[in-house]
């Protein structure tokens, strides 16, 4: 029994077992109820610790674990007027729905994205080209069944698609034959050309799918008009729905909807509960929906789990008869095996995954590695590493660590790779502007050759602590002039959105020396931005105008989303800790592109990928 409401808090608190923003909220409960009951106030304070680490609601079994004082909380939850049932008083703020406690915010956004889904589901007529289009689109393939058709067919016949798959199994190629599939179809007999727009929730994620949309939309093989009705340029969800300045509210919403017929968002695995809400808001009724992303990486920074609870039936398909019946019409695949006529839902035929990685074949370390993880068995992931020449496992000692960033390893660059790029192809000191571009692009893409990605940024083991190591060793070794202030080399990324400079959280960008035009040379950061035509160019910024910015030899696993390094590292700490989970170490191998380092103790690594995430939320059961 729990009499004293405040003495609970405060010794929890004292325990660590929640943080003083959760005692404010059950604190601020008493302020509306003076008479609160205390178990209320608790129930209040470990809620908010469960929407700290990410959830969006709190199972009452979960809520029983953590405090088995508290007896049955169903009792005393729907005695308070400060909990309402999912249709009682609105003013109350918590919910209690079923048996998931939420907070009223937290539980309207959920309700938001579950209306607007599911006001999506459902099989839309097709235009009888449908099968001979997605048949000259995708000549027959060597993998059967082709899901990237499949995913291409699924998408075409609603309002609502998700695209999931691993790292280069063709998210992005069949997204263009997606659109390029829509747009022929749109302007066959005289039809209207569909307004397209594609968004990614950061800059890096934009920019990198920019890049390589580009090019695949030269070499789709379809009517020029159409190519040229597929828009090249992606933007960030931010920009798109137009955010403003100090406030959560866009400036395109329900009652200003986007102008759009399709909407295309990729790393969707990064996007939160509340920002999925306010896009599927801004989203008019008619206008569909393509959700891409790779399941199995870190969910978004703040709370929710919005892509893997769509996905979260996807390695099964629970596709429904009539599904499969379709599949074999549209697109002569078949997906018997993944069909299940009894426990099929809507949501589930809206759902396909891309399971053949064309990026890492079977010769491939990360890939393996990559599936052996995913697959929580550790002793596989150990035995990849004796197997495979691209993949290697070191000591996870800061100093062993800090060597191989600077040294590399085998061939497998590290960042004296990347300042040494900038030594060797200084421009004289009459460059052009140009020239000057040309370097610093060359800079952006050496740094891109590796990348130290650690678990955590606080603490012996974090970003902070292996950034001072790392800068320290490379002043040791004359690659840098310094290790504070601003150098010539010193990485940076932001850490907050910079509109005025147009540039967004988690860019990077390199210092350089460079003509400062009154003949005297000054330190400039070099950052790759987007120009109005969806092409790429570098801005060189002066350094005081960066009031938000970190070194970043090391970056966090959870920074690091959207971007890949042609070698990545990752370290992590000795002891067990709660960030050590399963999506935590496939999202940082999943980084790499030919070269994966992991230092970190081999019963370490097996302790990570036992440890599953699973974001309580109660999205999916509104949707199934
Ligand atoms: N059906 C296909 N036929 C031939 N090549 C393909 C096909 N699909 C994808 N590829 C090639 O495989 C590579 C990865 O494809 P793509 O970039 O579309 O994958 P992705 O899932 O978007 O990858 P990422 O992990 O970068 O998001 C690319 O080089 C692409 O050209």
């Amino acid at each position: 029994m729990i009499a004293d409401g405040v003495a609970w808090l405060d010794q929890a608190l004292a325990e660590g077992r929640i943080e003083r923003v959760d005692r404010a909220f059950a604190r601020f409960l008493r302020t509306l109820d003076p008479a609160v009951d205390p178990r209320v106030q608790v129930a209040a304070a470990l809620l908010s610790r469960e929407l700290g680490e990410g959830h969006i609601c709190m199972p009452l079994t979960t809520l029983r674990e953590r405090e088995p004082a508290l007896g049955d909380p169903s009792l005393f939850l729907s005695s308070t007027p400060l909990v309402a049932s999912a249709d009682g008083d609105p003013s109350a703020p918590l919910v209690l729905d079923h048996d998931l406690l939420y907070m009223r915010r937290f539980w309207r956004d959920e309700s938001r994205v579950a209306q607007a889904i599911v006001g999506r589901l459902g099989v839309q007529p097709v235009h009888p080209d449908l099968p001979a289009e997605l048949e000259r689109l995708f000549p027959s393939d060597d993998v059967r069944p082709d899901w990237q058709k499949i995913a291409c067919a699924l998408a075409a016949r609603s309002r609502f698609a998700v695209i999931t798959g691993g790292p280069g199994t063709g998210k992005t190629t069949t997204v263009v034959r997606l659109l390029g599939l829509l747009q022929t179809l749109a302007l066959r007999e005289g039809g209207s050309r569909l307004r397209i727009r594609l968004a990614a929730p950061t800059g890096k994620a934009a920019a990198r799918l920019n890049a390589s949309i580009a090019g695949q939309v030269a070499q789709l093989q379809v009517d020029p008009a159409v190519k040229q009705a597929i828009p090249a340029e992606v933007t960030t969800l931010h920009r798109l729905l137009g955010s403003r300045p100090d406030t959560r509210a866009f400036r395109h919403d329900a009652e200003n909807p986007l102008h759009l017929d399709v909407l295309v968002i990729d790393e969707a695995s990064m996007i939160d509960l509340e920002m999925m809400a306010a896009t599927l808001d801004a989203l008019p009724p008619t206008a569909r929906l393509v959700l891409l992303g790779d399941k199995d990486q870190l969910s978004s920074v703040e709370a929710g789990a919005v892509l893997g609870d769509l996905c979260a039936r996807a390695d099964v398909g629970h596709y429904s008869l009539a599904t499969r019946d379709w599949i074999a019409a549209a697109c002569e695949e078949d997906v018997s095996a993944w069909t299940d006529g009894d426990s099929a839902r809507a949501l589930d035929q809206h759902v396909a995954m891309l399971r053949h990685s064309r990026r890492f074949g079977s010769d491939s370390g990360i890939g393996a590695l990559a599936t052996a993880i995913n697959q929580g068995d550790a002793h596989a992931a150990r035995a990849v590493f004796a197997s495979f020449a691209d993949v290697t496992l070191g000591a996870p000692s800061p100093a062993a660590i800090a060597t191989l960033a600077i040294e590399g390893r085998d061939g497998a660059p590290g960042y004296r790779h990347y300042l040494d790029a900038i030594e060797n192809t200084r421009p004289s000191v009459g460059a052009s502007e140009d020239e000057l571009m040309q370097w610093g692009r060359g800079a952006l893409r050496a740094y891109a050759g590796f990348q130290l990605l650690c678990a955590t940024r606080l603490g012996e083991h974090g970003v902070l602590a292996q950034n001072a190591r790392i800068a320290q060793g490379l002043l040791d070794r004359g690659l840098i002039e310094a290790t504070g202030g601003w150098y010539e080399g010193r990485p940076v990324m932001l850490t907050r959105n910079d509109y005025a400079l147009g540039l967004m959280n988690g860019d990077v960008g390199v210092t350089l020396w460079v003509p400062d035009g009154r003949g005297g040379m000054a330190l400039r950061v070099a950052f790759s931005v987007m120009d109005e035509h969806g092409g790429e160019r570098i801005r060189f910024v002066v350094p005081s105008r960066l009031v938000a910015v970190e070194t970043v030899y090391a970056m966090t696993v959870h920074k690091s989303q959207g971007s890949e390094f042609e070698h990545t590292a990752l370290a992590l700490p000795p002891e067990p800790s709660p960030v050590l989970t399963r999506e935590l170490v496939y999202t940082g191998v999943t980084r790499a592109r030919r070269w994966f380092t992991l230092l970190a103790a081999p019963d370490i690594l097996g302790y990570a990928v036992q440890r599953k995430t699973q974001r309580a939320s109660g999205l999916l059961r509104r949707l199934l």
